[in-house]
């Protein structure tokens, strides 16, 4: 993506991004690199898929020349009114190119611009992010994921295996040098057969990179390292501490991770020793990964090629582990879901994370 293209969208606002969903037949640029697409050879269907905080995704397909029809996530850019966004998405851009292929990350397809927004076409994972999934299992949500309710005999089963998959995912970043930083539940998406994807790559960084700058963002303070948090330190151990909450997201169905305190307190209470607690439902040897994950000392904390192993062992072990268990009976024992479904906090100044 070429930067001067992407500066004149700086100031633009939501009425463009509307515009440019409805005028899908116009041919833009002569392509500038091989993953840009003609926009002609995009379809959107009316389903969104998701909204996140710069976007709108929704389900479509391409059908490029010689090359097969395939379906697709389109995620259209709206929010063009700050650099730190635009940063953000193009950052993400550029590092899905980069990634490669693994069935547990969602692949970039191509991308285009046309007018005043942004496509990002990416493989579609249809059962939606993990997040809705694990809250629509609480009996009083409206939502079911028909996904879901064609896998409730073994979700337990299920939900073991996602743990899995997210941590073969992290492993195969672990080992192309990049941390993602921003691994929670509402960023895996789930694909049509249950497999597991990490989405979301807007934070990705080299490892060994440090942040050099101070300025004012927003970051997942609940998910962070405490290192990352005090230091601005990441490395494939901050993504383990982050992978430990992601568990005990799918362990208490999609909680937020210590609800009920602002996130200076959170960093405060982390600081002092507190961890989040064992979920009602949740195998004492899998809170235990869990612990491990959030051990102070990013030297004694797993990595993801043992998690892989430790949580597949888990699953093969008679008697069987949970790391969650449905109990119509009691939902009570669920901790409270956060209504607000975005989980990013306005940070002052320096724990902004995606610069570096
Ligand atoms: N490839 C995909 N397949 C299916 N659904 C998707 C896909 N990509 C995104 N979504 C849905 O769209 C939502 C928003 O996507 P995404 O997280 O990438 O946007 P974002 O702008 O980075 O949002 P945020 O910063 O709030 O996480 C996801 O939570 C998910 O529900
Ligand atoms: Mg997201």
């Amino acid at each position: 993506m070429c930067v001067n293209r992407i500066r004149g969208l700086l100031k633009k606002e939501d009425e463009h991004y509307d515009n440019a969903v409805k005028d899908v037949s116009f041919r833009m640029y002569d392509a500038l690199d091989e993953w840009e697409m003609d926009l002609r050879d995009i379809y959107l269907s009316n389903d969104i898929l998701g909204t996140g905080r710069f976007s709108k995704v929704w389900s479509g397909f391409v059908s490029q020349k010689g090359k097969e029809r395939q379906q697709a996530a389109i995620k259209i850019i709206k929010e063009f009114s700050t650099r730190a966004s635009l940063c953000n998405i193009n950052r993400e851009i550029e590092m899905m190119k980069k990634l490669g292929t693994h069935p547990n990350i969602i692949t970039l397809i191509g991308h285009c611009s046309h007018n005043d927004a942004l496509y990002v076409v990416m493989e579609l994972a249809k059962g939606g992010d993990l997040l809705k999934i694990l809250r629509s299992l609480r009996n009083e949500s409206p939502y079911v994921s028909p996904l879901v309710s064609m896998y409730t005999a073994s979700i337990e089963d299920k939900m073991l295996q996602v743990a899995v998959d997210v941590a073969q995912g992290m492993q195969y970043l672990a080992s192309i040098k990049v941390i993602l930083v921003n691994l929670t539940a509402k960023n895996v998406l789930i694909s049509d057969n249950f497999v597991a994807k990490i989405s979301d790559f807007g934070h990705l960084r080299a490892q060994g990179n440090r942040r050099s700058r101070s300025r004012k963002g927003t970051v997942l303070v609940r998910w962070m390292a405490l290192e990352s948090l005090l230091n601005h330190i990441y490395s494939e151990q901050s993504d383990v501490w982050s992978f430990g909450v992601f568990l005990w997201e799918i362990a208490t169905l999609g909680a937020l991770p210590y609800n009920g305190y602002q996130w200076q307190q959170v960093l405060e209470i982390v600081n002092g020793g507190f961890r989040l607690q064992q979920p009602t439902h949740c195998s004492d040897n899998i809170y235990q990964i869990m612990i491990k994950c959030w051990e102070e000392n990013p030297e004694q904390r797993p990595v993801f090629e043992e998690l892989v192993q430790l949580l597949t062992n888990v699953k093969n072990a008679e008697p069987k582990s949970y790391i969650m268990k449905l109990d119509p009976t009691d939902y009570d024992s669920y901790a409270d879901v956060e209504t607000e479904y975005h989980t990013y906090e306005e940070v002052e100044a320096d724990f902004m994370s995606d610069s570096d």
